[in-house]
């Protein structure tokens, strides 16, 4: 039986009195590869947020978001943890979060700061085997080649490819990736969710990925959970997301019924060792 990576219960979000996440409830099990699909402004970016402690919920006692085994968040108050329980989630973004005058080498060894002891981290003194390491990712991703040049003379597509690297070095067991391909073009875009699905089949690492272009969730994950409005619209196969379902989805009309899955969801990924 797979373990539950995130528990998301009662999960509401309010703006300046604009309700932007309302009772969302869901569980994704360790090794699933799932897309947060919806309209821009359905809160997407918003849940991923609070799945990390960049935002806190509502306070309601209910509400609770539990990820890899200990709470992030619990009636709208955010708990505490240490840098190695936060390097177990790694966060993908669309503007890859790079330091662009530094090589790829070392932005991708900027993963195992979390890990190592606070005065190694800070002279930034990177040992042997975290530097194989950092390699053996980059290896991983195609660009083992360009370890030594600056980030900011790579492509878009290169640079998202770059911080995967470093989310494998960081050791995270779940990879939250907000809308990576967005800014890249269709080749980039192939690239990046090939990697993402390749490093939840050999990992076993579970992977969220907020999505625009329902092709790619189609193409490259196994389950969808559907925002609209702020509510969970859709959970369930990615294979009974019909177009009649995601025109539902997408069009300007309220929501209407929730949808509930009827088949059993796809099998997890096995973790194994998690070293890049
Ligand atoms: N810090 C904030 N302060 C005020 N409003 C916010 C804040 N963050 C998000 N919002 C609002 O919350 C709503 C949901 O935003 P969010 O970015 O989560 O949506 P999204 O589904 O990720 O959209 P997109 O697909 O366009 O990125 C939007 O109306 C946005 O303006």
């Amino acid at each position: 039986m797979s373990l539950t990576t995130i528990a998301v219960q009662q999960l509401s979000k309010t703006f300046d009195r604009h309700p932007v996440l309302q009772d969302v409830d869901f569980e994704i099990r360790q090794g699933e590869r799932v897309a947060l699909i919806g309209p821009s402004g359905s809160g997407k970016s918003t849940l991923m947020r609070h799945l990390v402690g960049l935002t806190r919920a509502n306070r309601h006692h209910r509400c609770c978001v539990h990820v890899l085994g200990r709470d992030i968040q619990r009636g709208g108050k955010l708990v505490s943890a240490s840098r190695v329980e936060r390097c177990r989630t790694g966060y993908i973004f669309q503007q890859f979060n790079l330091a662009g005058r530094l090589s790829v080498m070392t932005n991708v060894l900027v993963g195992r700061l979390g890990r190592m002891p606070r005065w190694r981290a800070l002279l930034g003194r990177f040992s042997a085997v975290e530097r194989a390491m950092a390699l053996r990712a980059l290896k991983r991703v195609g660009l083992e080649d360009l370890a030594g040049q600056r980030a900011n003379t790579l492509s878009g597509g290169q640079m998202q490819r770059v911080a995967i690297a470093r989310a494998l070095v960081q050791e995270a067991e779940l990879i939250l990736a907000d809308e990576p391909i967005a800014s890249l073009d269709p080749r980039s875009a192939q690239e990046v969710m090939e990697i993402l699905k390749r490093i939840n089949e050999e990992d076993g690492r579970t992977i969220v990925i907020t999505l625009h272009q329902v092709e790619y969730a189609r193409g490259y994950c196994q389950r969808a959970i559907a925002l609209k409005q702020g509510r969970l619209y859709y959970d369930g196969p990615i294979a009974e997301l019909t177009d009649a379902r995601l025109q539902a989805l997408y069009d300007n009309a309220g929501l209407n019924e929730l949808y509930q899955p009827t088949t059993t969801p796809v099998k997890p990924a096995t973790l194994h060792a998690a070293a890049g």
